[in-house]
């Protein structure tokens, strides 16, 4: 079942198309939507929790129309908002909590929930205190938190590694893929960055202008092609036309060769090749298509 669908889904701000003609359908388990600032991510997000009247078109939640169905899709969603909104004098656990029983949790089950929320996103003794000392990481692990304390079925993160250092934002995507394995949660999750996508996310959704560019499973956008990166140490040139007169097509690509892959013949043929001009190979790589190459078309 789809958990969400978009159909000819337009936003119009007064200057700005923010959405354009949107149809996709995202299944369980962790999606990616990626654009670069501005491309309409937070504008979709928004309509999907009931927040922002579409323009035009429709869109789905859990099978709940987003104009008619706000409060019940809101009750069965998480939502990690972009931007910093956190209140900087009560604590984490003081706010989560809070959240939990906004949710319609009763004080007890909201503390349990809390405590073991904020456990999962890694915040510890760090809970007391006031928020406004935080981090951004430990801010970020917050917002992660309230979006999870009412036991959804589905999340919306909006990049929720911004901001964040190298090892910040290593930690903030391992807990993203364990939202989406361990407990069970599908998640949507935005960035700018496509290439940390890669590793937690199970499908990807790219837009530009509003506009649907491309949406795949994951081992689509990295698939290996039918190309083949070989280096050898000196002597590129004339291995490149012993391959060429083997029939290979071959190109020269920085220090390396880029050759076709005809078949599982095209590998005996290198490495003949190599052997019979005496060269030394140092790489022998077949390419990958990578998130990014989506926008160089
Ligand atoms: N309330 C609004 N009124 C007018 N224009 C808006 C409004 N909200 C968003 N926009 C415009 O719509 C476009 C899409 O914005 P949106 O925030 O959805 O992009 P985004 O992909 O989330 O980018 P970012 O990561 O920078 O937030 C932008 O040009 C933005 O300026």
């Amino acid at each position: 079942m789809h958990i969400l669908a978009t159909e000819g889904l337009t936003q119009r701000f007064p200057t700005v198309t923010a959405l354009d003609q949107l149809s996709v359908t995202v299944e369980a388990g962790v999606t990616g939507l990626v654009g670069a600032n501005g491309a309409g991510k937070s504008t979709l997000i928004k309509i999907l929790l009931g927040l922002l009247p579409q323009t035009a078109g429709r869109a789905e939640v859990l099978g709940l129309d987003v104009v008619t169905h706000g409060p019940q899709i809101r009750a069965l969603v998480g939502y990690m908002p972009e931007h910093d909104c956190l209140p900087p004098d009560v604590s984490a656990t003081e706010l989560v909590v809070h959240l939990a029983q906004i949710s319609g949790l009763p004080r007890t089950a909201a503390r349990e929930r809390a405590a073991d929320v904020l456990r999962h996103v890694g915040l510890y003794e760090e809970r007391y205190r006031a928020i406004g000392g935080y981090s951004t990481g430990m801010k970020q692990r917050v917002k992660l938190a309230q979006a999870l304390v009412h036991d959804p079925q589905l999340v919306f993160l909006d990049e929720p590694t911004n901001g964040l250092d190298p090892q910040g934002r290593d930690e903030m995507l391992t807990l993203i893929r364990r939202i989406g394995t361990e407990f069970g949660i599908s998640v949507l999750v935005t960035s700018h960055l496509l290439g940390e996508l890669e590793r937690v996310c199970d499908h990807v959704i790219v837009i530009d202008g509003g506009r649907l560019l491309r949406s795949s499973a994951i081992t689509e956008f990295t698939q290996s092609t039918q190309i083949l990166t070989v280096e050898v140490e000196e002597g590129a040139e004339p291995l490149a036309a012993r391959l060429t007169e083997l029939g290979q097509s071959v190109t020269a690509h920085g220090r390396g060769l880029l050759v076709q892959v005809d078949g599982p013949e095209t590998y005996d043929t290198i490495r003949d090749a190599v052997c019979d001009l005496d060269l030394c190979l140092i790489r022998l790589e077949q390419g990958r298509q990578r998130i990014e190459d989506v926008f160089r078309v």
